[in-house]
């Protein structure tokens, strides 16, 4: 089964250009969505969602397009919080206990407890990270099967990440519920994703399991005469400075087997990121 089904998803807006985004997210699963600022994240996510109108395709959910009733199986997470400053986390309790019918009360307090969120403190008085904490119990609360994930790590200190991302590994426990999570933290993913979709100027340049990527691929820095020698059907991509060169190869096993002069070592989803978008493809 997939949670969610992203089919030939299309927009241009302003100077970014979404140029037919094809991914899956299957039941179960974290997928993580990485690219550098600007890149397409939040819009994707807004299309998805139908905040924002997509030119073109399709995301289906558990099946189906989005509805109100699957809207209710969904915890959405966005990186910009809209709180109203006057009111506190009691009262948010008392709304969305209006709103959602499978709000629980008692998981969110539990939480708010559990991150040190303070009950009756106005949300003006709360500090960017305490906000965020906020945002996420909310979109655990409803008590959702898939939850997505807007750069919810991005306002928050190492420790209280940490706590966060533990409480995603908990989430996903139950093999019904799964994850869309973007963000250009990309140590957070190595950590807890299981799939990588990375895009670059709103087009897809790699979708793979994220053990693959970091054991098929691999870094050579070699001198420019050194990479006349490499396959051009093993490079993804590669950097040139003044001495040095960087090569993201894809088959690293097989380039350490053919080549063992070569130094490859392994690589980041960060390295991998920079030399894409610095380098030549
Ligand atoms: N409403 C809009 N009007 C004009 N341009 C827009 C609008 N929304 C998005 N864009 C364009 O889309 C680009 C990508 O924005 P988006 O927020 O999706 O990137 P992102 O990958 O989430 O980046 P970040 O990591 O910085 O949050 C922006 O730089 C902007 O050019």
């Amino acid at each position: 089964m997939k949670a969610i089904e992203v089919k030939n998803l299309k927009k241009e807006i302003g100077t970014l250009r979404i140029e037919g985004l094809n991914f899956t997210v299957p039941q179960g699963r974290i997928v993580g969505l990485v690219g550098e600022n600007g890149a397409g994240k939040t819009t994707t996510i807004k299309l998805m969602m139908d905040v924002m109108e997509k030119d073109e395709g399709e995301v289906l959910f558990f099946g189906k397009t989005l509805n109100k009733a699957i809207k209710e199986e969904i915890g959405v997470v966005y990186d910009e919080i809209n709180f109203y400053e006057k009111i506190n986390a009691i009262k948010i309790d008392k709304v969305l206990k209006g709103i959602f019918q499978s709000w629980d009360s008692d998981k969110y307090f539990q939480l708010l407890d559990r991150f040190k969120l303070h009950k009756s403190q106005l949300l003006g008085n709360y500090s960017k990270g305490m906000k965020m904490k906020l945002n996420i119990i909310i979109g655990l609360a409803h008590s959702p099967k898939l939850l997505i994930l807007d750069e919810p790590t991005s306002g928050l200190d190492p420790s209280a990440r940490m706590e966060m991302l533990d409480l995603f590994l908990e989430f996903i426990q139950n093999e019904e519920h799964s994850i869309l999570i973007s963000s250009h933290i990309t140590n957070d993913l190595e950590r807890i994703a299981d799939y990588i979709v990375m895009i670059h100027d709103g087009k897809i340049i790699l979708q793979l399991d994220k053990d693959e990527l970091l054991y098929k691929y691999g870094i050579i820095r070699c001198s420019e005469k050194q990479l006349q020698y490499i396959p051009k059907n093993v490079i993804f991509a590669y950097h040139k400075t003044n001495s040095l060169c960087e090569v993201v190869i894809k088959d690293a096993p097989g380039m350490k087997e053919a080549y063992p002069e070569l130094t490859i070592d392994g690589l980041s989803i960060d390295d991998m990121m920079a030399i894409y978008i610095k380098g030549e493809k």
